[in-house]
């Protein structure tokens, strides 16, 4: 349900209003029934909730439901809009363990978050960064890597939510292989047999002979001509300022970006409304929402719900892909592949 004092009850109730969404999935939602039938009413929804505290949705759910495990009770001063608590934090933290353990158990075949605030969670004493970490730790310590994708765009991060300061010391070679490696492998495995992938240069004009750095030539490049030996379609490392145009206009599957706003500017740019947020690398199937908490707007109405929907779709797409094609075989599409799904 993500952060009660935040959007993510009322685009959640948004989403399951849409039949969209509840004609290919069975939703079952981990949360809070007063944060839930608060973002019901905001959002004008035709809803009921009906407590399932045990069970998943039935195989033909009655349209116009929630199901909803209650997994905190919060009090009227613990999710008051815009305000963070750490009781808050502390229920987004158990409403992602419980979703993470469903998927491991198999009880549900994928999870889609709505948006928490990092800072409730860290004030609860749960020191994580963001959900892709905490998930990384609570499916057995996998090496993750953050995509964001589009039709337009998919960018996938060398490093995710960390100081700039901290970037060029955190863009090792092992790193930017093993970003390359796991795009390839995520990609061919749920969106397209065999992803083009783009690798971008930390610096400006990728650094310019060394003028303005070397981590191209030290680190980047040979990244990217290992992971080539492997039979990765991969090139690299090509200037940031450029490289999206061409990106965007179908160039490539994914760009592997250096850091969080390189990536994160253009795709949101281009898809602010229905970006989705996968994590790569854990072994369940975890989407969420390419947005914040939007304090300033919880509780208008006024949020869009499109890239909870667009999360969730992906979310039983993804496992409709496992379902049918078994866990090992990738899409059939051929080179190059539709984004966003
Ligand atoms: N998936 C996640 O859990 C997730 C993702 C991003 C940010 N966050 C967290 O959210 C908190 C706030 O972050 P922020 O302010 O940088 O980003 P934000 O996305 O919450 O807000 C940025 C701007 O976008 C607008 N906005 C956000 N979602 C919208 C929607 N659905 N419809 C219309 N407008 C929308 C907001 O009103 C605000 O003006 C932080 O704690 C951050 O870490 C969580
Ligand atoms: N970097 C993400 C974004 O800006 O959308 C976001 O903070 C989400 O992170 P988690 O999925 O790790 O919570």
């Amino acid at each position: 349900m993500g952060d009660p004092s935040g959007i993510g009850p009322e685009i959640i109730a948004a989403a399951l209003a849409d039949p969209a969404v509840t004609g290919i999935c069975r939703p079952l939602v981990l949360g809070d029934r007063v944060a839930i039938e608060r973002g019901i009413a905001v959002a004008g929804a035709q809803l009921s909730i009906v407590s399932a505290p045990d069970l998943v949705p039935p195989v033909d759910p009655a349209p116009g439901t929630i199901y909803l495990r209650e997994l905190s009770a919060l009090q009227p001063d613990q999710m008051l809009y815009g305000r963070p608590t750490p009781a808050g934090g502390d229920a987004c933290y158990r409403y992602i363990c419980t979703a993470a353990g469903l998927c491991m158990d198999g009880t549900v075949a994928a999870m889609a978050t709505a948006p928490i605030n990092k800072e409730s969670l860290n004030s609860a004493g749960h020191q994580f960064p963001g959900h892709t970490e905490l998930l990384a730790e609570l499916t057995g310590g996998h090496e993750v890597v953050m995509m964001l994708a589009g039709d337009r765009l998919r960018v996938t991060l060398v490093t995710i939510h960390e100081a700039l300061s901290r970037v060029p010391e955190l863009v090792t070679f092992d790193r930017v292989l093993s970003t390359i490696r796991i795009t390839h492998d995520s990609l061919s495995r749920w969106f397209c047999k065999t992803p083009r992938l783009a690798v971008l240069a930390l610096n400006p004009h990728c650094g310019e002979g060394g003028m303005f750095g070397d981590e191209e030539t030290r680190i980047i490049a040979p990244a990217v001509a290992a992971a080539r030996e492997e039979g990765i379609d991969a090139v690299g490392p090509l200037s940031a300022d450029t490289l999206f145009h061409f990106a965007a206009q179908g160039g490539y599957d994914a760009v592997v970006c250096m850091y969080h706003d390189q990536g994160l500017i253009p795709l949101k740019l281009l898809h602010f409304d229905d970006g989705v947020n996968v994590t790569l690398g854990l072994p369940i199937i975890r989407t969420s929402v390419d947005h914040g908490t939007a304090y300033d707007l919880a509780g208008t109405g006024k949020a869009s719900p499109a890239s909870m929907k667009a999360a969730l779709v992906m979310a039983a797409q993804m496992a409709q892909a496992v379902t049918h094609a078994g866990p090992q075989d990738p899409s059939p599409s051929g080179r190059g592949c539709p984004k966003g799904g």
